[in-house]
């Protein structure tokens, strides 16, 4: 067994991985992408995009639903569960067979299969006994499922996101745990496929929301929906025969039992560092097990060692890995010539319905005593009524000593691209006035924007 001997190691053919690969193949050839697991990513095989199929199939059913409200008379809809996980599992096949095609194109000699991790800070070991003389190192390992201990007594009755994309038809009941992002997209989704679906979530939390206006509307408006609760008071939870029986008191305090077909635990993911060896390479280890590293090179302390994608747990979404990558990436490529890298203003959206997006400044991160609210409810707003789906709160907020938008927490139809909006705002620092002074047309769901930002400037001013 012969070892290798590397300028570059990255671990982690994942989004980040492959971005941090093409970017160090930059400034030298003698880079190593190491894989433990299937090529194909993440974000393609059991995260993004078969999440959104699935959506996109409740979106059809509940459009189908919602018709008559239209006056459009559809006649009975019927969703045929094996009809649409076949879609789900073949599109889903087709994107990542583009991912492997592209991976693919790596040169042979320059792609390594096994699981590394670090003998000291140039050393990598892998599990076929090899090692790697690596003289700079990426860390792109991904994260995996926090499945609790209470799920256990569950065996296969408990499944994750990777399980549910595998399934050949839709289930009569599923309990979710954990209203975040996984917890809602699927939760809802499954719903809208006519699967009977209670989510339980803990402290309130629902999403990403950090506003507590945006999140009592959320919780209004999803609550409206479906069975949830956001703080359940859940007694027991065990396996009888291939049944999920869950205890719990429901908002009057009653003891309630109900049974499911499944639990889908989303109860948050942990960054892959564990079982890295990252203990032997002298870089600082924060007290949840990920390395303390620099946002703006991806370095860890000063050890050659770069890390990026939701192995850090900084924010665990498909834009930060690729940006991840590449700052990572072209450090370690051109090492030790280090400099910061283009990042771009935070960002997430959930594609629920209503969705959510969070962009720039969050509320929980406002900078104490400078700082204005302005806020558009989407009740009343044309154009989202003439679509039937006038429901969602904007918050916005700005910085009253310069006028600078700094970001806001949107719920409402079709917040994926309101979203872009105030991403491109934020990134290019925009004031609220000159945000103002863009073009609006009518009737359009950007007014929205426009009412909340007019009431930012009115608070600003105040
Ligand atoms: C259900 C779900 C839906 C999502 N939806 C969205 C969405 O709509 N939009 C969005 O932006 N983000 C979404 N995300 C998040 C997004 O998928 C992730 O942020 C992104 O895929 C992370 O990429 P990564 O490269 O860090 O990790 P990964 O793609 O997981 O790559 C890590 C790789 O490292 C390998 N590896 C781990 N340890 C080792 C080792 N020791 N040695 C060698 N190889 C190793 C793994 O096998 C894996 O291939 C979703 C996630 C989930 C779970
Ligand atoms: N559209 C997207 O961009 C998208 C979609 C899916 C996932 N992701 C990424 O994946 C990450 C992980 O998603 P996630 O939903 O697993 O994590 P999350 O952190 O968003 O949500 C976890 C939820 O579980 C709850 N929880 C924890 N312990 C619990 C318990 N004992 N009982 C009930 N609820 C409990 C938490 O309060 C929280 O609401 C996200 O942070 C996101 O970055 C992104």
């Amino acid at each position: 067994m012969t070892d290798l001997d590397t300028d570059v190691a990255i671990i982690g053919a994942g989004s980040a991985g492959l971005r941090a690969y093409r970017s160090a193949a930059a400034h030298t050839n003698r880079v190593l992408l190491i894989e433990g697991g299937q090529y194909g990513t993440t974000c393609a095989s059991v995260g993004c995009m078969p999440s959104k199929l699935l959506i996109a199939a409740a979106d059809a059913a509940h459009r189908a639903h919602d018709a008559a409200g239209f006056g459009i008379h559809a006649g009975s809809v019927e969703v045929n569960g094996a009809e649409v996980m076949e879609r789900v599992r073949s599109l889903r096949d087709k994107f990542v067979s583009g991912v492997v095609a592209n991976t693919e194109k790596i040169p042979a000699e320059r792609r390594i299969h096994g699981y590394a991790r670090f003998e000291d800070a140039r050393t990598l070991r892998l599990d076929d006994g090899r090692r790697i003389r690596a003289q700079r190192t990426v860390i792109a390992t991904g994260s995996r499922p926090n499945v609790l201990p209470m799920f256990d007594g569950l065996g296969d009755r408990a499944v994750v996101n990777d399980d549910l994309f595998r399934w050949t038809d839709l289930p009569e009941s599923v309990v979710v745990f954990g209203p975040g992002v996984i917890g809602m997209e699927l939760g809802q989704a499954l719903h809208r496929l006519g699967v009977r679906v209670r989510i339980f979530g803990i402290g309130g939390f629902l999403g990403p929301l950090t506003d507590p206006r945006v999140k009592d509307a959320a919780e209004e408006i999803f609550g409206d929906e479906l069975a949830l609760d956001t703080d359940a008071q859940v007694e027991s939870l065990e396996r009888e025969g291939n049944e999920v029986v869950v205890r719990f008191r429901d908002q009057s305090g009653a003891l309630v039992e109900e049974r499911f077909e499944y639990l889908l635990a989303a109860t948050g993911r942990r960054p892959n560092v564990d079982n890295l060896g990252l203990e032997t390479t002298g870089i600082t280890i924060d007290d949840t097990g990920v390395p303390v590293f620099d946002h703006s090179t991806m370095q860890c302390g000063d050890q050659p060692i770069f890390i990026a994608g939701d192995a850090n747990n900084e924010s665990p979404v498909m834009p930060d890995a690729f940006d991840e990558g590449e700052i990572a990436g072209t450090n370690a490529g051109r090492y030790p010539d280090v400099q910061p890298g283009r990042r771009h203003c935070s960002m997430s959206i959930v594609f629920t319905e209503p969705q959510m997006a969070l962009v720039g400044t969050r509320y929980a991160d406002l900078p104490k005593d400078d700082y204005a609210i302005g806020e558009f409810d989407f009740s009343g707003q044309p154009r989202a009524i003439v679509m039937r789906e006038n429901h969602g709160l904007i918050r916005l907020y700005g910085r009253p000593s310069d006028g600078t938008f700094l970001g806001g927490e949107v719920l409402g139809p079709r917040a994926e691209h309101l979203g872009h909006l105030l991403a491109w705002a934020t990134d290019a620092a925009m004031t609220v006035d000159r945000m103002l002074d863009l073009p609006y047309y009518h009737p359009v769901l950007e007014t929205g924007i426009r009412n909340a930002l007019h009431d930012l400037k009115h608070k600003m001013r105040a």
